[in-house]
């Protein structure tokens, strides 16, 4: 980090959200090359990071937008997303969402389940309005990533089961205001063995046929989200390998000419951009460890205690002074056990002041902050 950066930080109130810009801009407009050759669209998972700055960046270059409830909708049609490149998924879509997508006329509705189905086309008819939709798909495909984040598996709540397929056709064709328009499938998120993609390509292959030779040429195919970022090493890669994503596709996925191949990228996208920034409040010698107690909590990143998800943890400043490194567990003031960023992370000899970085926190950080303790807000600090 630039000096004079450090010096506005050690200013500054913390925890706060830092977000580096220059780097967010040039992730987007390599991912933007990168899908741009093979005529592959976009949609960012704004589940991912809704910080109004971040999403007019992304809605300025434009990518379409992924939207997980009817208020993500309208936060992305604020923040300069267009209305008819907006998808929508979600197993749990209230009526009242799904009316409010529909007034929106969004580009299309990722449905799933039979039951949901239903509702949109009652809705639709009922305020006579078009309902574009993407049948999600679960392939049971394994996205070997963590269990929490995997979503694409029989045992998931998400998608349609394939058994179920033929009533969903069966519901369409008797709707005046529902269209098939789209084949979606996600199976998961932080996937870095790129084999797992491959996998998803030859199940999506034969549901794409399964569906023409029954007479439907759908022609979107959406395959959602899900391509990991390095956690050990965000400078290393701080700008995901989007060349060797979207080339796998085009070399695997077996689309017909006419039919438009789109993502939904979240994680990728914003992850590396973004760190928090907390304080050292005390160095507490323990029995059988040293803790630096932050004023950063699991209320502000939630991702450790919940997946017990490495970030990688700096200081900010290194001291001039050569100071031995020593052993750490870093952790936060909430009342929880689970409240710690990490185990035995080794850094220089730290003391009260000094300020913390941690990583790789541009994707489900933020929006996964909470009040609990009745926490404070947190500050930011955009880098322009
Ligand atoms: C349906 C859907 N699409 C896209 C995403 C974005 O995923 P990621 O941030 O892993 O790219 C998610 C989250 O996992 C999702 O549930
Ligand atoms: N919140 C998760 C990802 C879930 C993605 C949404 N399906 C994370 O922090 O890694």
């Amino acid at each position: 980090m630039e000096k004079e950066i450090i010096k506005q930080l050690q200013n500054k109130e913390t925890p706060l959200y830092y977000y580096d810009l220059p780097l967010l801009r040039k992730t987007l407009n390599t991912a933007k090359a990168e899908a741009d050759k093979y005529r592959y669209k976009v949609h960012y998972a704004i589940k991912a990071n809704n910080n109004p700055e971040i999403l007019r960046e992304i809605s300025k270059l434009g990518f379409g937008a992924d939207c997980v409830s009817g208020y993500e909708i309208e936060v992305a049609i604020q923040n300069g997303f267009n209305k008819n490149e907006i998808v929508f998924a979600g197993v749990g879509k209230t009526d009242k969402e799904i009316i409010t997508a529909l007034n929106c006329e969004i580009m299309t509705f990722n449905v799933e389940s039979v039951q949901e189905l239903e509702v949109i086309v009652q809705l639709s008819e009922k305020m006579k309005k078009n309902a574009q939709i993407a049948l999600r798909i679960n392939p049971n495909v394994d996205a070997k990533t963590h269990q929490y984040i995997t979503t694409g598996l029989d045992e998931n709540k998400f998608g349609i089961m394939t058994h179920e397929l033929d009533t969903c056709l069966q519901i369409v064709e008797t709707s005046r205001f529902v269209q098939l328009v789209g084949l979606h499938f996600h199976v998961g998120s932080q996937i870095t063995d790129l084999n797992v993609f491959k996998r998803l390509c030859v199940k999506v292959n034969e549901w794409n046929m399964w569906f023409y030779e029954r007479g439907y040429d759908i022609p979107v195919l959406n395959l959602g989200g899900g391509l990991g970022i390095n956690y050990s090493e965000p400078d290393k890669e701080s700008v995901v390998n989007f060349a060797g994503f979207f080339q796998l596709f085009d070399e695997f996925l077996e689309a017909r000419k006419n039919q438009e191949i789109h993502f939904e990228l979240g994680r990728a996208l914003v992850a590396n951009c973004g760190s928090l920034i907390s304080r050292v409040l005390y160095i507490k010698n323990g029995l059988k460890k040293n803790f630096a107690i932050l004023d950063a909590g699991m209320t502000e990143l939630l991702r450790p205690a919940l997946y017990q998800a490495y970030h990688k943890i700096e200081k900010v400043e290194e001291n001039s002074e050569n100071l031995a490194p020593e052993k750490y567990d870093i952790v936060g003031p909430i009342c929880e056990s689970s409240d710690c960023f990490g185990k035995d992370v080794v850094l220089q000899k730290l003391k009260r002041g000094d300020l913390i970085a941690i990583r790789s926190a541009g994707a489900y950080g933020e929006v996964m902050s909470m009040r609990y303790n009745l926490r404070q807000e947190f500050d930011y600090f955009f880098k322009e």
